[in-house]
């Protein structure tokens, strides 16, 4: 993993110097600097992209190639959607319209001797995608760096859970057992042949004095930690020894050595951020609910998981108003029924949905949103063309959201561990009760912009820098 440090702008880094304020603002214009020149280059290069295809299609008349590459988007669209809601010879269809209808506009471009342009257009549009993503993750590193941060106190009883099991075995692999010994803490090893209450290990370290609670494992067992830790209001340690990290990831931590966030025992400052809060339970990343969540609790999902997703989905899509259908509610708003919905502790990138993205920031106090519905044919025609702009997707943040259904449970994915909860099931966002404990030296947090937003990468073109993080 490339370690982008960014200078901490704005932000209230208590004991650093003079000089060191001097160095940062002098790092923070040279990436405003790179930002803008990238963002310029993105402009530049899709002005380019759109002019040479207008050209193109104006010299060869040709507005059906314009038509055809959009049919076939829809087209491709609409099979995919047959392959996951069908079974049986229609889904194949599906399948087989999905992947045909790209390749037949390759063909037909190709025949007409538009293929040369198209690499040229495609080539000038990546450019601008590429170039688009870059300036946009710099200033979004840029902001993320920005969470306030405070000195760390000094420490007398930290203490660390470690599951020997988590991430195939870091725990052992990167010697964190004897690295946290040596720098004072005490460590509790998960003893996994049979379940441990880990909640209750960490209660009864806050009762015999630790100072700190600490977590090497997934972030399930971090959440129900740090729920402990927050309601004493101590100071919690993340260790990024699980298989995801996902936690790690937007608190700005090393995910490929855990060893590096114990660091934080002896060079740490603190961040203040909010937990989850799913019927009481906590959760630091995500609760879901709907299709994947009902795919996860089958037992066959382990051996299985694409044979089971694909076994399952047609019923889940389009089985409508059975028991099981949810009906969801944030902040007293109705979400069409969705199929998929996911509650966020905090919202993912403003243009970063289901999977993969990252959250600017861990502190704004609100839950991230995002359900999907898709009625049919037409509506998975217009997501393909759409996107997360389509009607079928919510993307949006709220205090609360409410879930509920006919059935007696409702399962829902909690960071990662399924559980199946009596309806209505209530989300909440508990703002800043967590004191998170960090090396002073980390990558930071660099969201990855998925889709590139032209507005901002404008901005900075001109100079301006991007959106209020905390919007
Ligand atoms: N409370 C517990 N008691 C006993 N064993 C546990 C407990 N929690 C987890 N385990 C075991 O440890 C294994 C690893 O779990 P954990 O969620 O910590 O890490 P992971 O699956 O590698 O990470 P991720 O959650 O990122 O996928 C689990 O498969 C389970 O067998």
């Amino acid at each position: 993993m490339s370690h982008l440090r960014i200078p901490q702008v704005g932000s209230i880094v208590v004991g650093m110097g003079a000089a060191a304020t001097k160095a940062d603002a002098k790092a923070a214009t040279e990436h405003d600097r790179r930002a803008r020149t990238l963002a310029q280059a993105a402009v530049f290069s899709a002005v380019a992209a759109v002019v040479f295809l207008l050209t193109v299609v104006l010299l060869y008349q040709g507005v059906w190639l314009l038509l055809t590459g959009l049919a076939a988007l829809v087209v491709a669209g609409v099979g995919a959607w047959w392959f996951v809601s069908r079974r049986g010879v229609p889904r194949w269809i599906g399948a087989a319209v999905a992947v045909a209808a790209p390749i037949t506009v390759i063909v037909l471009y190709t025949g007409d001797g538009f293929w040369f342009d198209s690499v040229i257009v495609v080539a000038l549009w990546a450019l601008a995608l590429a170039c688009g993503r870059s300036a946009l993750r710099i200033d979004a590193a840029r902001r993320a760096a920005a969470l306030e941060s405070v000195p760390a106190p000094p420490l007398r009883h930290p203490v660390l859970i470690m599951n020997p099991k988590s991430g195939g075995g870091k725990v052992g692999r990167f010697g964190l057992v004897e690295k946290a010994g040596a720098l004072g803490a005490e460590v509790v090893v998960l003893d996994t042949s049979q379940p441990q209450d880990v909640e209750g290990i960490a209660r009864r370290a806050v009762a015999e004095g630790a100072d700190l609670l600490g977590v090497a494992g997934g972030d399930g067992t971090q959440a129900l930690v740090a729920s402990v830790a927050a309601e004493h209001d101590l100071p919690f340690l993340v260790i990024s020894a699980g298989t995801r990290n996902h936690f790690a990831m937007d608190l700005g931590l090393d995910r490929d050595d855990p060893s590096t966030c114990l660091d934080a025992l002896r060079d740490g400052e603190e961040l203040r951020i909010d937990l989850g809060d799913l019927a009481g339970r906590p959760f630091v990343n995500t609760a879901s609910f709907g299709a994947y969540a009902q795919i996860v609790q089958n037992p066959e999902y382990r051996d299985s998981k694409s044979g089971t997703m694909l076994n399952e989905l047609p019923d889940l899509l389009t089985g409508d108003e059975g028991a099981e259908a949810l009906r969801a509610e944030a902040d007293g708003d109705r979400l069409p029924r969705p199929q998929v919905l996911l509650v966020t502790n905090n919202p993912y990138g403003e243009t970063e949905t289901l999977g993969g993205g990252r959250r600017p920031r861990l502190d704004r106090g609100v839950l991230g949103v995002v359900a999907v519905h898709v009625e049919g044919s037409i509506d998975a025609a217009q997501l393909a063309v759409l996107g997360t702009s389509s009607r079928s997707v919510t993307v949006r943040t709220a205090h609360e959201v409410r879930v509920d259904a006919e059935a007696g449970t409702i399962p829902v994915a909690v960071d990662g561990e399924a559980l199946n909860l009596e309806p209505p099931v209530v989300c909440t966002i508990r703002p800043g009760v967590l004191r998170v404990r960090v090396p002073r030296d980390r990558p930071g947090a660099v969201p990855e912009p998925v889709k590139v937003d032209w507005r901002t990468v404008g901005a900075l073109a001109v100079g301006r820098t991007g959106t209020d993080p905390r919007r």
